[in-house]
Order: structure tokens, then C-alpha cells, then sequence
């Protein structure tokens, strides 16, 4: 696949001398949903700003289908939809106008045809005369997509689609980023939430103080999730780990009270009923067995704290 967008050395350092990004380097495929996990203030925002050629950056360079986003900026914006965080809607507009309006914004002819389309897959053509304001938070973010997909972009940018969405209409979005995805449409979604990332990206992306810390297929962060740790509680604490266990890599914790054995449950063995034997043989007497599966969430909050460290 091709890069649809691509990011080299970007940094943003705003007027006041903060530094949003420190060089952020990402390619984003044709097709692909790419999720963006941080937590606040980490730099997301600014990140899709300085694509979408709100933020200029401060160095480094950006294409979008192969068009510099500040030497070449009409062609690589009209690539693009973005979807903002806030709801920034006319209250009193209506939905069909407020959509038609946005596709008249880029320059294209009107094609109410199209709009239809749009509206329809988004469930909103009934509500295509409904004021703003007479729709609920579900709907209006809804009328956003409408308007950022309304003059036919590649790419779509979706600012923490569903912050503070309940469960249900959260599923709904996902389900419409799977259809926008089936479209042949590029997402870069921004996320708190791990569950979403976890639900409909093809690859995660984590970005914490400016920095983008990983970037990994789903799958493979899923076979990392696939490792488990067995605990061993001792009945003695010991002051190190005994050289007949060596081969096992165990890590000591709790002051000596606990072994811990990392194993991955995908393997054909995981080498626990010998290990279990050879702590025994080792003259370790066993008081408990614990098992902590580790998840995208504990992989996440250990990268955000290393670098916070
Ligand atoms: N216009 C601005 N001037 C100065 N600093 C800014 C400006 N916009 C953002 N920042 C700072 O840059 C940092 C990154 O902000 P950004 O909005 O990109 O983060 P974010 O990851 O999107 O956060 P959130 O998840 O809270 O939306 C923050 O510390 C923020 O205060």
C-alpha cells in the first residue's frame, strides 16, 4: 500500500515557546484506520491541526496524496475531511444546508445526489430539515462527518469522535468508521479510549509530550497482549533468584516474596508445569499462584510513564 499521508520531523513549538511536537516522523497508508492514543495535551490535536493546515508547523514537512501541505496546500487540502473535536455547528442551520454549505466551502459543484448519499449512510436523511439544535449530540456528530465527507476527501481526520458518547452511540460510530474504511476512505482517528483503538484500528499509533512512542499493526500489539505473567508467592522470601532457574528469565518482586514468570499463552508450551517442578527442586516451597494477563491499556500507561520518567 501507499502512503497517503506522510509526516517527516514535524515539530510545532507555539508562540509561547511550548513544545507541542518534537518531531514526529509517520506514514499513513492508503485505506488504512490508523488510531492515535494519548492522553491530554499530548499532541494529537496539534498533530491533525498542522496536517490540516490550521497549525503551521514550526519545522518539517507533511504530503497528503503526494501534496506538500504548505508549498501545495489547495491540492492536499481538498484531500482531506476533518472531523473537529468540538461540536461547532450553527444551531438554527439545517442539516441538508448545513452539509451542502461545507461541500460549497471546498470549491465543488453542488451535488445534492451526493449529499444524499452521505446523509443516508450516516442516518441522518430524515432528519435533513431538522435544525441543528433539535438533534441530539449523537446526530450533530453525525452532521460533522456529513460535512467533512460533503466535498469527497480521502482521508478523514476524526478528532475524539465519541469523548463522552455513551456505549451505544460509541458502537455506532465505529460501525460508520468501518463502513468509511469499506468506502476506501484513510482514517486517522485520535482516542482516549484503548477499547476503541482496540475495536476498529488497523494500526496504533501512541503519542505522549510530543512524541510518537510506538507505532504497531493491532495484531501484533494483540499478540503482545497475548503474554501472561504467573506469579509465585514464596513462603520464604529468597535474596535472589536461584541458578537452577536461570533459563526461566524470572524477575523477583514484592522484596523477595514473589517470582515472576512471563510466558506467552499462544505458544505451544509455556514451560509452567516444569518451571513449578524446578522451583520445588530449587527447595522453594510455594504459598500461592497468581496469573495478570497484561492488555493494550498496561502496555500504554507503561509507555506514557517510562517517558514521563
Ligand atoms: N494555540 C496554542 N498555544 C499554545 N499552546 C498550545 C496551543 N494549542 C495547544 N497547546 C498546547 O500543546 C499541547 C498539546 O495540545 P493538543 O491539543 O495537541 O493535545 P491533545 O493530545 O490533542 O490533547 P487532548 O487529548 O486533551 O485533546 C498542550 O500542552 C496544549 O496546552
Amino acid at each position: 500500500m501507499t502512503a497517503m499521508v506522510k509526516i517527516s520531523d514535524l515539530r510545532k513549538i507555539y508562540d509561547g515557546g511550548f513544545e507541542a511536537l518534537k518531531g514526529v516522523s509517520l506514514e499513513i497508508r492508503e485505506g488504512e484506520i490508523l488510531a492515535l492514543l494519548g492522553p491530554n495535551g499530548a499532541g494529537k490535536t496539534t498533530l491533525i491541526s498542522a496536517v490540516c493546515g490550521i497549525a503551521v508547523p514550526t519545522s518539517g514537512t507533511i504530503s497528503v496524496g503526494g501534496h506538500d501541505t504548505i508549498t501545495d496546500y489547495r491540492a492536499a487540502r481538498q484531500l482531506i475531511g476533518l472531523v473537529p473535536q468540538e461540536i461547532n455547528l450553527e444551531p438554527f442551520q439545517k442539516v441538508m444546508d448545513a452539509v451542502r454549505f461545507s461541500r460549497g466551502l471546498f470549491g465543488c459543484k453542488r451535488d445534492d445526489a451526493l449529499l444524499e448519499r452521505i446523509l443516508r449512510q450516516l442516518s441522518l436523511w430524515d432528519k435533513r430539515n431538522a435544525k441543528v439544535n433539535e438533534l441530539s449530540g449523537g446526530m450533530k456528530r453525525r452532521v460533522l462527518i456529513a460535512k467533512a465527507l460533503s466535498h469527497e476527501p480521502r482521508v478523514l481526520f476524526l478528532d475524539e469522535p465519541t469523548a463522552g458518547v455513551d456505549v451505544e452511540l460509541r458502537r455506532d460510530m465505529w460501525d460508520t468508521v468501518a463502513q468509511l474504511k469499506a468506502d476506501g476512505v484513510t482514517i486517522i482517528l485520535t482516542t482516549h479510549y484503548i477499547e476503541e483503538a482496540e475495536a476498529i484500528a488497523d494500526r496504533v499509533g501512541v503519542i505522549a509530550k510530543g512524541e510518537l512512542l510506538l507505532v504497531e499493526e493491532k495484531a501484533a500489539l494483540m499478540a503482545r497482549m497475548g503474554r501472561k505473567e504467573l506469579i509465585v508467592d514464596l513462603q520464604e522470601p529468597v535474596a535472589e533468584i536461584p541458578e537452577a532457574l536461570a533459563a526461566y528469565d524470572l524477575r523477583l518482586i514484592e522484596d523477595g516474596r514473589a517470582l515472576v514468570y512471563t510466558y506467552d499463552t499462544t505458544a505451544d508450551r509455556t514451560g509452567i508445569t516444569n518451571l513449578l517442578a524446578e522451583i520445588a527442586a530449587a527447595g522453594l516451597t510455594l504459598r500461592d499462584i497468581r496469573t495478570h494477563q497484561s492488555s493494550l491499556e498496561d502496555i500504554f500507561v507503561g509507555l506514557v510513564k517510562e517517558d514521563a520518567a
